[in-house]
């Protein structure tokens, strides 16, 4: 029987590829760890063909298993130490080394790759309430930007079977070739908890074994994203063109029709830290866009006499980076200006207005927002730390959007200024389609502005 065993063994290890394969104790079933190159079902299958065949028939029914406990990936230890002093044990996927961040929970159940794509993650470590993450792999279609920003990603459950039919390749080799550090097996709910609780905490990862937990500790008291300037780090360094739009399944209301037609509108678009389905609903809504740094001087934009400025999402502190500010103050009133997200943070500091911290922030794609003149709601994808508070701003300025679950400001107009903003991401990437309408209300004021020229 044991030599039958150590057959199964060694056939299926060198049919399927799969380094280490063995049988349990009963002699049909034999365990298949999921190599990374290939998928779960394809290794058991492997598996499978090749212990039958060893066993010269006297094995038919053969079962395999993929073996999930632990063997699909080296097991690596590692630790997340939060600046209150907490370890957090787990399983190390992904790159190795030692990182610090700030600890942000995102609730979205879907857009895992849209999320660790998203610049205006830099500086931040983001842990997944949806408790399995990786089970769709990563695919090339969906990145909000050319790479990974974010600092480490923690995680209750990593898929180690990949069943998606765009998937390129698994997370944890994802997160190797983009060198971040992922945390497996962590008790993402406990870990929410405490930072509803405390609010937002800094925090270490670390796969090296060598580093005390009180230096860890120690690491995160002395770090802070606040007063940061993350903008310069994410933008691009050069302006360059845009005019790819959406494919046609993203045309979900007819609406990009019409104002495609009364376009093309040029919209010059300030890059914090762009996700790229932002240009590519602008686009769809019939704009070409030159996307220009971060501190790309106000007065080179206005030379380009565009039909509207964008400011865009990005990371951090918006009160890090008064450059920003400045050419927004130079651009208000000139010309029609859309911003989001940092882009709204930004405009509402040129408004004259101020921005603080929230205590835990807003990450996820279910948050119920109000717009106030019709008293619609919508559903919506968020990512924000920092909020406009609506008591600072000047009169003129009108709070046309509210998030229900906190009452903090979601989006403004200031009419005088031809200016509107949303705190949130109209783009729907990862999230609902409610608040693409958005796009449309910018092209209408930049046409509004051409019949009144
Ligand atoms: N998505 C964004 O643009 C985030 C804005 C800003 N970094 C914040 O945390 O509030």
């Amino acid at each position: 029987m044991h030599a039958l065993q150590t057959k199964l063994q060694r056939s299926a290890a060198a049919t399927s590829g799969v380094a280490d394969v063995h049988a349990s104790c009963s002699r049909q079933v034999v365990l298949a760890p999921v190599l990374s190159r290939a998928s779960g079902r394809q290794a058991c299958q492997a598996a499978r063909q090749a212990a039958v065949r060893a066993s010269g028939g006297r094995v038919r029914n053969v079962v395999v298993r993929a073996a999930v406990s632990g063997s699909p990936f080296p097991k690596r230890n590692a630790r997340l130490v939060l600046e209150d002093g907490s370890v957090w044990h787990a399983t190390a996927f992904g790159a190795s080394g030692t990182e610090i961040g700030e600890v942000v929970f995102n609730t979205s159940l879907t857009g895992y790759q849209e999320i660790m794509t998203d610049p205006s993650y830099k500086g931040q470590f983001v842990a997944f309430t949806c408790p399995h993450i990786g089970n769709v792999g990563i695919n090339f279609e969906d990145m909000e930007s050319t790479k990974c920003h974010l600092g480490a990603i923690i995680v209750r459950d990593l898929s180690c079977a990949v069943s998606n039919y765009r998937s390129k390749m698994t997370l944890d080799e994802y997160c190797k070739k983009e060198k971040v550090i992922g945390l497996a097996n962590v008790d993402t709910r406990a870990l929410t908890k405490v930072l509803r609780e405390t609010g937002c905490l800094v925090g270490v990862v670390t796969t090296d074994a060598s580093k005390s937990d009180e230096e860890l500790v120690n690491m995160a008291k002395s770090w802070t994203i606040v007063g940061k300037d993350l903008l310069s780090v994410v933008s691009c360094t050069e302006p360059y063109e845009w005019g790819k739009g959406t494919s046609d399944e993203w045309e979900f209301n007819g609406r990009t029709k019409a104002t495609k037609q009364q376009g093309p509108f040029h919209v010059v678009a300030y890059d914090f830290g762009i996700k790229t389905n932002i240009l590519r609903r602008l686009a769809s809504f019939g704009c070409r866009i030159t996307v220009v740094p971060a501190t790309y001087p106000a007065s080179e934009v206005l030379k380009m006499n565009p039909d509207g400025v964008f400011f865009s999402n990005g990371p951090g502190d918006p009160s890090a980076a008064p450059y920003a500010v400045d050419n927004a103050k130079h651009i208000l009133g000139k010309k029609p200006v859309f911003g989001i997200c940092m882009g709204h943070q930004v405009l509402g500091q040129a408004f004259g207005g101020k921005t603080f911290k929230l205590k835990f922030g807003h990450h996820g794609g279910n948050h119920p927002i109000r717009y106030m003149p019709t008293g619609r709601v919508e559903i919506s994808a968020q990512n924000h730390n920092f909020a406009v508070d609506p008591a600072t701003l000047p009169a003129g300025v009108e709070v046309t959007h509210i998030n229900l679950n906190d009452g903090t400001c979601a989006g403004m107009v200031y009419k005088d200024k031809k200016a509107m903003t949303i705190q949130y991401h109209p783009e729907a990437s990862p999230g609902p389609h409610d608040a693409d309408v958005c796009f449309e209300q910018f092209v209408d004021m930049m046409r509004a502005e051409r019949v009144a020229a």
